[in-house]
């Protein structure tokens, strides 16, 4: 966990251990404390960034999908990312993440420039992500799918063909802290389903899940949201939140306006590629600029997952009503 990798100040005070467990929580306020005397503009410097990007490009053909300047994310903060469809925010994850290259650009993260390195290196260096249609292995149970969460902390096969025994000992820690996630997210009960089964806010559930798997220092979610209905919806919010307090910083990027009024203790608005408005929510929400960027291209906005499967299952309503008319015929 981040708070682990962190210097602690109260490891070394004679509070003990009620302190040290504190700690997290009171540097996730200093860090949105902070926040308040951050620039409020496009690319402004933050108290104590933990992630830097400059000058990231990324063209598709003729479209320029990102043409980010320069962006710092302050560390132990919630950040909302938000802006209107196909501005270019989930392409700047994929990017950051190494999941994409760029034409162009740099990142560091903690200091280090992890601009060329692999999805799985970047996670490594405690930066994780999870994906807007939730990548959750169907056939695998759900525990299976957080071990798997794990599978880069080592080298296992190495582990497993010379030291079989300390490679055991891994594997128990493994499945001790996916048994600890289990319980933190509510999914004790589904410990040995398939993935498949869940609903869809479960799989929300477990893919955040998954990404804490490496202990990361920074999650970033693409549209948590999506999918999730109301009910799950305020506990993911205490999830996301909860994130904060244990000393991570969070990046999310997020269509609905209320998760992010909410959530987020800071926001950066995308259009068009480039970053064009940064602040806290409610300054950021009530500029002009932001809300006819973001209101105007969202009449046509896709369906979200709900709508997809009440469209889907309404055609196939009608589909069964044909076969069985046509058997009857
Ligand atoms: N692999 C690709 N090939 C071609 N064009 C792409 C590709 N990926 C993204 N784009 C284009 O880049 C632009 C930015 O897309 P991106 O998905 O990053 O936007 P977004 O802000 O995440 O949108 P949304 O809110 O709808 O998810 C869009 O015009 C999109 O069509």
């Amino acid at each position: 966990m981040p708070a682990d990798n962190e210097p602690s100040t109260a490891d070394t005070s004679e509070a003990g251990t009620v302190e040290t467990r504190r700690e997290p929580g009171e540097r996730a306020k200093a860090a949105v404390a902070a926040l308040r005397t951050a620039e409020q503009r496009p690319g402004g410097s933050k108290p104590d960034p933990i992630l830097v990007a400059d000058n990231v490009v990324r063209t598709f053909g003729g479209l320029t999908a990102v043409d980010v300047e320069h962006v710092e994310i302050q560390r132990g903060a919630i950040t909302a990312l938000i802006g209107p469809n196909g501005a270019g925010k989930t392409t700047f994850f994929n990017l950051l993440t190494g999941f994409d290259k760029p034409d162009s650009g740099l990142w560091k993260f903690n200091g280090d420039d992890i601009s060329k390195l692999a999805p799985h290196k970047v996670a490594r260096k405690g930066m994780v992500r999870t994906f807007q249609l939730t990548k959750s292995l169907a056939r695998m149970t759900v525990l299976e799918n957080l071990r798997l969460g794990a599978s880069d902390q080592k080298g296992e096969r190495l582990w497993a063909s010379i030291l079989p025994f300390l490679w055991m000992e891994q594997e128990a820690k493994v499945t001790e802290r996916a048994d600890e996630l289990l319980e933190l997210f509510n999914l004790v009960r589904v410990r040995n389903d398939y993935a498949g089964s869940l609903s869809g806010g479960q799989r929300k559930l477990l893919e955040m899940a998954r990404a804490l798997m490496v202990g990361p220092d920074m999650v970033m979610l693409d549209e948590p949201m999506a999918g999730v209905n109301p009910r799950l919806r305020q506990s993911l919010n205490e999830h996301i939140r909860g994130l904060r307090e244990q000393g991570m910083t969070v990046v999310f990027v997020e269509h609905d306006m209320d998760v992010v009024r909410d959530v987020s203790d800071w926001v950066i608005v995308m259009a068009q590629g480039q970053v064009v408005a940064e602040g806290p929510p409610d300054e950021v929400m009530a500029q002009q600029a932001v809300i006819d960027a973001y209101l105007g291209a969202h009449h046509d906005a896709p369906l979200t997952l709900e709508e997809e499967e009440q469209q889907m299952q309404e055609a196939a309503d009608v589909i069964a009503k044909e076969e069985e008319e046509e058997g009857t015929a």
